[in-house]
């Protein structure tokens, strides 16, 4: 089995201000994941505002630093002790999709040139070869080459902008791609395309997806496994079923009650 995604004591402090006036926040606090399976997954991390989600996904992009611990994806360990592959090679395995697909692209430059540049200096590909691969994961998330070809930005919606930022995480073939609230920005109706897309290039791609979110109906309809966090810490984590059917922590319950058609369902399933 592959350990898909795995970290050990990692800890985040930020230090604000500095000495003696410094403060220390505390935005991971000893967090121990471990999953291990063949097939991939999809991880969703759930928590209020502030319980560390988007510092635990900066760490495994290597956008911040641990303070201390590691992470580890697909067997190697990409941030904090241990071997770290070169930047190259870890864009190759790990890729972002971010919150605001509108701050993602330059509105001065055409999309496709990112595409582009994606598959020519991350992928290594040739134009011929470059363009081919743009045609295949354009399509893949429901668009043409042909009608985002030469376009900028501002001609698209921001649903149209955040999948086609899911295109370009998918040219170098990620073992992982790392969602922080990815469709928190995007037009209500249009959420679930964005959801339904996740589910469908986790078979497609064989790409595991670590899903942040304050979503906690949305975790449950895409997850394989929850991590709940809350002030840095991880309350509960385990597989999707087995957490919301069964919470253990308080907070876990808090956060579920708070969701009332997705607790009667869960209350439902428990006593079929
Ligand atoms: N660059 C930073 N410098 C100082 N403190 C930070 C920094 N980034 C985050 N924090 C603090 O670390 C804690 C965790 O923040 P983080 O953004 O990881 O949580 P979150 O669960 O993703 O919240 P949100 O859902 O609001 O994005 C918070 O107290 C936050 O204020």
């Amino acid at each position: 089995m592959k350990t898909i995604l795995k970290t050990e004591h990692l800890n985040k402090t930020y230090r604000l201000g500095s000495f003696p006036r410094n403060v220390d926040i505390q935005a991971l606090k000893d967090v121990n994941i471990t999953i291990e399976s063949d097939e991939p997954v999809i991880v969703s991390v759930v928590g209020e505002s502030g319980s560390g989600k988007t510092t635990l996904a900066k760490v495994i992009l290597r956008l911040v630093e641990p303070t201390a611990g590691k992470a580890i994806i697909y067997d190697q360990p990409i941030a904090g002790e241990g071997a770290k592959p070169a930047r190259a090679d870890f864009l190759s395995m790990v890729q972002p999709i971010f919150q605001n697909p509108f701050e993602a692209f330059s509105r001065y430059r055409t999309i496709d040139s990112y595409l582009y540049e994606t598959a020519t200096r991350v992928k290594r590909l040739n134009k011929a070869r470059a363009i081919e691969a743009m045609e295949e994961v354009l399509s893949s998330v429901g668009l043409e080459y042909k009608d985002v070809r030469g376009k900028y930005p501002n001609q698209f919606s921001g649903g149209e902008l955040q999948r086609i930022s899911v295109a370009r995480a998918l040219i170098p073939n990620p073992n992982i791609l790392v969602a922080d609230e990815p469709v928190s920005m995007i037009d209500a109706s249009r959420r679930m395309i964005i959801i339904n897309l996740f589910r469908s290039l986790k078979q497609e791609y064989q790409t595991s997806i670590l899903y942040i979110t304050h979503d906690l109906a949305t975790a449950y309809y895409i997850s394989d496994y929850i991590v709940v966090m809350n002030k840095g810490s991880i309350v509960e984590f385990g597989k999707a079923r087995q957490v919301l059917s069964d919470p253990q922590h308080a907070y876990t319950r808090l956060l579920l009650s708070s969701i009332p058609t997705l607790k009667q369902k869960w209350e439902r399933v428990r006593n079929d």
